[in-house]
């Protein structure tokens, strides 16, 4: 199933939630909507749900209006962090909810419900637990419960808010893979919201990043990643270095000292921005950062150099050999890779 917005805007009283957003989602696809606290996620995707309506804009699913239409006449399954399964009610008998409260003339038969419970059951790989109560499981299996409940309606169209927000970073890593291979399985198309960047890059098709209730950029992790569209993104997906500069004639300036790195972009002031296992250590410090190392620690094969960029009040983190480490105390000349230029006037800054 394919799920298509156009101009969704939503407010709450004089706040702007949503500001005009348009997204869509093919058949089969697994879209991460990834953004800080009050960006937008879970209002978008109640929308998609149909818990929550926009003030304008449409939502189709495989190309028919659904906007007006209420959740239970949109036959999608959806899991929330907070969704708790109903704790008085068995493990089977919280999976064949959806089922049991359909109307008569719908509801499939007792055996036939029974036996579409103990294949959901075997699915998420707790085939024999139908009979505990939500208290009696851990936290994993309580979201595979809940993930089991969500597919028991047949969705063609998953939406998971969070879905593994509370469980350890172990469980979550574990549970994430088995999701993707379970939608993967199932031909469903699922989004999924989250804050995490790691999660959204590890299991998305295309990770929607969102700011401020607009879509900042929507893209492969590998696009977004290296090719990100906006300082925001640049910062919030994957770790970053930044560092006040000028453009002006074809130069990138310091402190008024010209760098050796490319002038692409408008001038005037910007903001210069690189990964930390983009930079090198360089012999001169001619066209480079100075900078002061404040600590070494191992990081992978590696280590990670930390410290402030002198001149100016910000810190600084780069990746390089161990035998290239500096000692704590030093100073260092810096020499950005694969740097990205955005000029200074982003909304992050007008925040
Ligand atoms: N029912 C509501 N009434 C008033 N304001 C709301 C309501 N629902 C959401 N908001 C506001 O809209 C903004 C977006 O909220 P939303 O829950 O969509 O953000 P989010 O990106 O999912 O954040 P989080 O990661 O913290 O869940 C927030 O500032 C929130 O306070």
């Amino acid at each position: 199933m394919s799920i298509r917005l156009e101009n969704i805007s939503k407010r709450f009283g004089a706040f702007t939630a949503l500001g005009d957003v348009s997204l869509e989602a093919r058949p089969g696809e697994f879209l991460a909507l990834l953004g800080p606290s009050g960006s937008g996620k879970t209002t978008l995707l109640r929308i998609m749900a149909g818990l929550e309506f926009p003030d304008c804009g449409r939502v189709s699913f495989d190309g028919e209006d659904v906007t007006g239409l209420k959740v239970a006449d949109r036959h999608v399954g959806f899991v929330f962090q907070h969704y708790a399964l109903f704790r008085h009610m068995t493990v089977a008998e919280n999976i064949a909810f959806g089922l049991n409260v359909r109307r008569r003339r719908d509801r499939p038969t007792r055996s036939a419900i029974d036996a579409r419970v103990q294949e959901l059951l075997d699915l998420v790989q707790l085939g024999s637990l139908g009979h505990r109560y939500p208290a009696q499981l851990s936290g994993g299996q309580r979201q595979r419960v809940a993930l089991a409940r969500a597919l028991a309606v047949d969705p063609k169209l998953l939406l998971l808010d969070e879905p593994f927000g509370a469980l350890d970073a172990r469980v979550r890593k574990d549970l994430r893979r088995w999701l993707r291979e379970l939608h993967d399985r199932m031909g469903l198309t699922s989004i999924f919201v989250t804050h995490d960047q790691e999660e959204a890059l590890e299991l998305a098709d295309r990770v929607v990043v969102m700011d401020h209730g607009v879509i900042e950029q929507v893209a492969t992790p590998l696009h977004i990643y290296n090719e990100p569209a906006s300082a925001f993104v640049f910062d919030f997906v994957g770790e970053s270095n930044r560092v006040p500069v000028v453009v002006a004639r074809g130069k990138v300036l310091y402190l008024g000292q010209p760098l050796d790195v490319p002038a692409i972009g408008a001038d005037g002031p910007s903001e210069l921005f690189f990964r930390p296992h983009d930079a090198e250590i360089v012999k001169s410090d001619t066209g480079a950062i100075p900078a002061l190392v404040a600590q070494v620690r191992p990081k992978g094969a590696g280590v990670r150099v930390e410290g402030k960029f002198i001149g100016i009040d910000r810190p600084f983190e780069i990746d390089v050999a161990a035998e290239d480490a500096p000692e704590p105390g030093r100073i260092i000349a810096l020499k950005p890779g694969h740097p990205r230029l955005f000029p200074t006037h982003t909304h992050e800054d007008q925040a």
